[in-house]
């Protein structure tokens, strides 16, 4: 697990990374510069619990992998889940509460993530532990007004202008960060190979 002293603010940016893409680092910058993060921790996940994880390639691997695309000097990659037997996000957040207990965390997702995030094991609890940040993606862009962790929460929504200090938010509380749509997926890159941006 990554050290973090009292007063870091972290994003915790959790994914399958099978394989990852710009999308991801997108996510991880937009994260970074708009909240105004010290640094962004890139959770590789030993399996996403609601993912059928016959395509997913090993941990090794999507952590090589991950390194090679997160070459910040602000990104961190680690796959600390897998040594500690962590599945679930919200087990993941509790442990880290735990163990870095100065470090303000904001979890950060994309914006389908949002629209099924409760079906997420103990979903409210982890509304009310830290602050989530949403990164809009095409396809999702309505989801902020349908979600049901949006309805539930909807008191909790901080206007994106006002994310500046978003790690110093008491929970509940999240965003919805608009940004230039991305539109890469591991799901296309796994159908059709490795594409060229600019094709
Ligand atoms: N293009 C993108 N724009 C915004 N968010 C993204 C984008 N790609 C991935 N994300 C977000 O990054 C995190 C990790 O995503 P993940 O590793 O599952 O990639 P994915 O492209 O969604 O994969 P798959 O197609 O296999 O479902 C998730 O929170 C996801 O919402
Ligand atoms: O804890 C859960 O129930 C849960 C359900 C779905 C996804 N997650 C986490 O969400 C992150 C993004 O997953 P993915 O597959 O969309 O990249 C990753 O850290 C997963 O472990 C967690």
């Amino acid at each position: 697990m990554p050290p973090g002293d009292a007063g870091l603010t972290v994003g915790l940016f959790g994914g399958s990374f099978n394989p990852p893409h710009d999308g991801h680092f997108h996510v991880a910058l937009t994260a970074l510069r708009r909240l105004g993060l010290h640094r962004i921790w890139w959770l590789v996940t030993p399996g996403n619990p609601l993912k059928d994880h016959s395509e997913l390639e090993a941990l090794e691997a999507r952590v090589a992998a991950v390194r090679r695309l997160a070459d910040h000097p602000r990104f961190t990659v680690t796959a600390f889940e897998a040594t500690e037997g962590l599945s679930y996000s919200a087990d993941t957040i509790a442990f880290l509460k735990r163990r870095r207990p100065g470090v303000r965390f904001v979890w950060v997702m994309g914006a389908d993530n949002l629209a099924g995030f409760h079906r997420w094991q103990f979903w409210r609890q982890i509304v009310e532990t830290l602050p989530i940040a949403i990164v809009d993606r095409p396809g999702a862009s309505l989801s902020p007004l349908s979600a049901p962790m949006a309805e539930v929460y909807r008191h909790a929504r901080v206007a994106e202008e006002e994310a500046g200090d978003f790690a110093c938010r008491p929970a509940p509380a999240w965003t919805f960060l608009h940004a230039p749509l991305n539109p890469l997926s591991s799901t296309l890159l796994r159908q059709h190979g490795p594409m060229r941006q600019d094709a």
